[in-house]
């Protein structure tokens, strides 16, 4: 079992027992003819987890799972882990709760949680109920975005860290009444948490590169706020130019799953005020390195300094 295993964590997409059919030409891939649950054999989470590393974000069509098989089939993928500040959606262990009344919606590019060292590796979405038009998620790969980037970028950002951290501006990516807007940010800033990450994140899995940014970054370590906002604008935008994205449109019951360790996403607000509704499930993930080996680091909360017995 353990090698017919092993030999999907590199298979091609030819090779998966899984129907596998990719949709942009660098990233995002559907499969079809599966039902995704907590019964699913150790064959075919190994076959989606190496549909995972290939393809960086998989979709499945008119799944319907309800909370409990939504939790159960995370279980199968690792360590599903509630996120660090904002409450659990109601009725469920770990899930969290994206219900948008208000034309809100997580729009701005990120990688889910990166302001704490150990960030998830992959996020499990379904969508409960969807807009008539609009409402499309977008991802981007970060390892093309890597691979593509001029010699000269690619070597200063071998090097380079950057701060993460939840405490940013929480208007700028959700753009909706001040008050909203502010409740919003005292749940998710309830603690404030900052970690430096390196640039280029070396896959634990795969040994691909990848750019490691987001909207969590607030400055690179040792350049200025003015230098680190232009520098992130330069490659943010090789990130998620439009070669380097997939982009879904959701029925309700879909699933998408991405490696949170290797992409970036954000939603599409352009549905007005119509209801859009998803849940989130998100698996634990490991500290990561950067080339030379490096490991990312707490900055904020302190770690407490160990008791002195008296
Ligand atoms: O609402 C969306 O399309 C994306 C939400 C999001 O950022 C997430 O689920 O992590
Ligand atoms: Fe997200």
């Amino acid at each position: 079992m353990t090698a017919l295993i092993h030999q999907f964590v590199n298979a091609t997409d030819a090779e998966s027992p899984l129907d596998i059919r990719p949709i942009a030409g660098r990233i995002g891939a559907e499969i079809r003819g599966i039902r995704l649950g907590g019964d699913l054999d150790a064959v075919t989470i190994a076959a989606i987890e190496a549909a995972l590393n290939r393809h960086k974000v998989i979709f499945f069509r008119a799944q319907h799972l309800s909370d409990a098989e939504h939790e159960a089939f995370a279980a199968l993928l690792g360590k599903p882990i509630a996120h660090p500040t904002v409450p659990v959606a109601e009725g469920s262990r770990y899930l969290l709760e994206l219900n948008s009344r208000e034309g809100h919606a997580a729009s701005s590019w990120h990688t889910d949680v990166t302001f704490v060292p150990a960030y998830p590796k992959a996020s499990i979405l379904r969508a409960l109920i969807v807009p008539e038009a609009g409402g499309d998620t977008v991802w981007a790969n970060g390892v093309t975005a890597y691979e593509e980037l001029p010699a000269p970028l690619r070597t200063l950002v071998d090097g380079l860290k950057a701060i993460h951290s939840n405490d940013y501006d929480y208007a700028a990516v959700l753009g909706r009444s001040a008050e909203v807007l502010e409740e919003h940010r005292k749940v998710f800033t309830s603690t404030i948490y900052e970690t430096e990450h390196p640039v280029v994140r070396v896959h634990p899995e795969t040994g691909e590169r990848s750019l490691l940014l987001g909207h969590f970054v607030k400055r690179f370590v040792d350049l200025n706020v003015a230098d680190s906002q232009r520098l992130f604008a330069i490659l943010q935008d090789h990130i998620t130019k439009p070669e380097n994205v997939v982009r879904w449109h959701w029925q309700a019951g879909d699933v998408a799953i991405w490696d949170n360790r290797a992409t970036q996403h954000r939603a599409v607000a352009d549905f007005g005020i119509q209801r859009r509704h998803l849940r989130r499930a998100t698996i634990a993930g490991d500290v990561p390195r950067g080339i030379d080996g490096t490991e990312s680091r707490a900055i904020k909360p302190q770690a407490t300094a160990p008791a002195i017995a008296a």
